[in-house]
């Protein structure tokens, strides 16, 4: 069972009401048709549903305490840490070129790193995330809908401009 912050789970696309003082549109609280019971299935491939950003939260937090290292981890620094794993994770694509989805020409080890990588980034997200009291979960949410409003699938139908170029 998912952990939760001790709030409502409102689904996936849960109460984004808040979002304009307006009220939101349409698309922004329907979201995307789901299929297979609320999964999107694309490319084969989906996460496991476990662990939560809260459970990434909670053992960070008991392998910092172990370490006496909270000392270290005020916001700044997680940002600077973040920002440095990001690099790694640039160091593992730079001078190949385009990749393929699925990165069909990478060996085991190398997919393996790019695994440790990315899981460095998000450690230090989700702690930075808990640092600053942003609730990450609720967040992403929240812009997601924001995003669906700025975004309207039948305004931008397969463009890739930012909004700022839309003239209307
Ligand atoms: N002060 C620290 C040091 C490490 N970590 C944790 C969070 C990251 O998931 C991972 C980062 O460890 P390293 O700084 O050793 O970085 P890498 O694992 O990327 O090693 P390398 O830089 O050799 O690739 O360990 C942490 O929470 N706080």
């Amino acid at each position: 069972m998912m952990a939760t912050n001790g709030k409502d789970d409102c689904g996936l696309y849960g109460d984004v009401s808040s979002v304009s003082a307006d009220g939101p549109a349409e698309e922004a609280t329907a979201g995307p048709k789901l299929q297979n019971g609320g999964t999107v299935h694309r490319g084969g491939f989906t996460f496991s549903p476990e662990p939560s950003f809260e459970d990434v939260r909670r053992m960070q937090a008991q392998f910092t305490d172990e370490r006496d290292w909270n000392q270290f981890h005020q916001p700044r620094n997680l940002f600077l840490a973040m920002v440095g794993e990001v690099g790694e994770v640039a160091e593992l694509f730079q001078w190949r070129g385009e990749v393929a989805e699925g990165l069909p020409d990478w060996t085991e080890s190398e997919r393996e790193q790019l695994a440790h990588e990315l899981s460095d980034v998000l450690i230090y997200l989700v702690e930075l995330a808990e640092k600053c009291h942003v609730d990450l979960p609720q967040a992403v949410l929240r812009k997601m809908a924001l995003n669906r409003l700025k975004y309207p699938a039948s305004k931008v139908q397969g463009s890739a401009k930012k909004y700022t170029e839309y003239k209307d």
